[in-house]
């Protein structure tokens, strides 16, 4: 009985040791190893504590901006229902002030810490470009400390996937976006849009001027996505981005402390109601593909969907398809990463054009050229040159990603230098957009006319300090949609109204996860 007893003494002392040597060599020995290797390759940045990190300074310095730009609100906002010149598109110390101060010590390559996670921080072009070149898209990892928070929303989608796994989700997704494919979407959108403008025709006669544009062009690229993804109305689509809008929320507002060891014991009703909200999805999306796999007609639409479904893509025999579960995945990533970005492009579009009558007056002039006072031909859209240029001075000046992320999977070398396996990486393209260095000093004015002679990287100093889309092997995939469905808005919005900023807008762009205005964006609206 006393050997016995001594034995389970032992062994409940070798697992309570074991569970703490564990937890020391996660949260402490390997973070001060990484910590050490950064260190020696000579990164600077702000000096974390142990166990948050820099949280706290981030925070700090949060609030005191947020505190900063609360006291100039009524200096920012419009004076004015036409005025707007107090508006700054100098954001980068709004979003990112911890990142803008950092900045000012540490330069535009440092070392900043989540909790216990290091993060190399990049906004330097060609320290991007040296890191990068030799990677392929199938070596590069996405931070591994975000993929709790992010796997209710994109789950294994494509956004997430790693290594072989990513090359074979790409492989079966690509060629649904290629430009013969999108051919059958321009009439979905020109209807959804046109509903949506219908009704601002109807708020206005009924004596209400004022629209948020944001909300309804959320909505209707909502629409659009649901029906050209899945050929679903938005009744039956709103109820997937009603729930993903509460987890976007529930995940990226709260006071999280990502990378802090036991942070997600430290709100286990947020991560619950997550969790909760992501399975919900996932059911709902499994029972409109279940359906469309179940259709006696097969799968003839020419949605994203149909397409993936018809060319036995799903569920087939050959190496490269993806599983029902994995289509459920990407739905979620079409669902999401394919309405929030393109509906903020437009909205911020509508911001700098209603700042800028006479670039309204110039795209006018662009589509009656191109179009004759006809209804849109879509083989012309590519003749909408001007339109183009300003589709990408707004993702220059309010990119709707305004970072991007990786992880190495491999220790990478950068001339003398060596960043470890394991580094997580933190792109922020803001900060590149908005670096006089590489724009000019006119860096923050509204200047689609950059494009001109550069369509491409509008006159910027480097080719990797313009990254709308991200970079590489892993860029955007649903960038030839995104502009399709741009042009087609904008142009029919354009073609009815014209809009000047509301008194009561509020200048207060902020991220949640994208980069989108905190407070709606009221325009003032008038028929033509
Ligand atoms: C203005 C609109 C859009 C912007 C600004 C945008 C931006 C981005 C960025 C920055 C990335 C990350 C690239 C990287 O990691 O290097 C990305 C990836 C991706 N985007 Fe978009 N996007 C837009 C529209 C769309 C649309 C309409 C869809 C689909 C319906 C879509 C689907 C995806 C997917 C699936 C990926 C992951 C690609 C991969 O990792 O291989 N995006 N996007």
């Amino acid at each position: 009985m006393g050997v016995l007893f001594q034995v389970l003494i032992f062994a409940i002392l070798g697992c309570f040791l074991y569970i703490i040597w564990r937890i020391l060599f996660s949260c402490w020995i390997l973070p001060a190893r990484a910590y050490l290797k950064l260190k020696k390759n000579g990164f600077g940045g702000p000096t974390p504590n142990f166990p948050l990190g820099n949280h706290k300074e981030i925070k700090r310095i949060s609030r005191e901006a947020a505190a900063a730009s609360s006291s100039t609100t009524t200096n920012t906002t419009t004076s004015s229902s036409s005025g707007s010149s107090k508006i700054s598109n100098d954001i980068h110390s709004t979003v990112f002030p911890y990142f803008s101060q950092w900045q000012k010590s540490h330069g535009k390559v440092f070392i900043y810490w989540l909790g216990t996670e290091p993060f190399l921080y990049i906004a330097d072009p060609e320290f991007l470009k040296e890191m990068t070149t030799g990677v392929m898209g199938k070596s590069w990892g996405k931070p591994q400390v975000f993929k709790h928070d992010r796997e209710p929303m994109f789950g294994n989608g494509l956004v997430m996937v790693e290594g072989d796994e990513w090359v074979r989700h790409r492989h079966v997704i690509t060629p649904a976006f290629s430009p013969a494919n999108l051919k059958a979407m321009p009439s979905l959108m020109v209807e959804s849009t046109t509903k949506m403008l219908d009704k601002w025709t109807a708020l206005i006669n009924s004596g209400n001027q004022e629209i948020d544009v944001e909300r309804a062009i959320t909505s209707t690229a909502g629409e659009i996505i649901a029906k050209t993804s899945f050929g679903i109305s938005y009744e039956n689509g709103s109820k997937v981005f009603e729930k993903l809008r509460a987890m976007q929320i529930t995940l990226f507002k709260s006071n999280r402390y990502v990378g802090v060891p036991f942070s997600k014991l430290m709100c286990p009703k947020k991560t619950l109601e997550a969790k909760k909200l992501g399975k919900e999805i996932d059911a709902l999306l499994l029972s409109i593909i279940t359906a469309r796999k179940n259709s006696n007609d097969g799968f003839p639409q020419n949605d994203l969907l149909g397409l993936l479904l018809k060319e036995n893509r799903v569920d087939g025999r050959l190496g490269k398809t993806l599983t029902t579960r994995e289509l459920v995945d990407e739905c979620k990533t079409f669902f999401f990463g394919g309405h929030e970005t393109t509906a903020l492009a437009l909205s911020w579009t509508l911001l700098l054009l209603a700042m800028h009558p006479e670039w309204q007056n110039q795209l006018r002039e662009e589509i009656r050229e191109v179009t004759g006072d006809k209804e849109i031909d879509f083989s012309k859209l590519a003749r909408l040159k001007k339109m183009g240029w300003v589709m990408n001075e707004v993702l220059r000046l309010y990119s709707p990603a305004p970072n991007v992320q990786r992880q190495a999977r491999e220790d990478i070398k950068v001339n003398e230098l060596i960043i470890p396996n394991g580094t997580n990486m933190w792109i922020d393209v803001v900060a590149m957009h908005h670096d006089p260095k590489l724009w000019g000093e006119d860096v923050h004015e509204f200047k689609p006319e950059r494009f001109r002679d550069d369509p491409l990287y509008g006159g910027c100093k480097h080719k990797m300090g313009f990254l709308p889309f991200g970079f590489g092997g892993r860029m955007c995939v649903g960038r030839n949609l995104t502009t399709m469905e741009y042009k087609i808005v904008l142009t029919l919005i354009l073609s009815r109204f014209s809009f000047s900023i509301s008194p009561t807008y509020i200048h207060a762009p902020a991220i949640v996860l994208s980069l989108r205005p905190s407070h709606g964006l009221p325009l003032v609206v008038k028929p033509l």
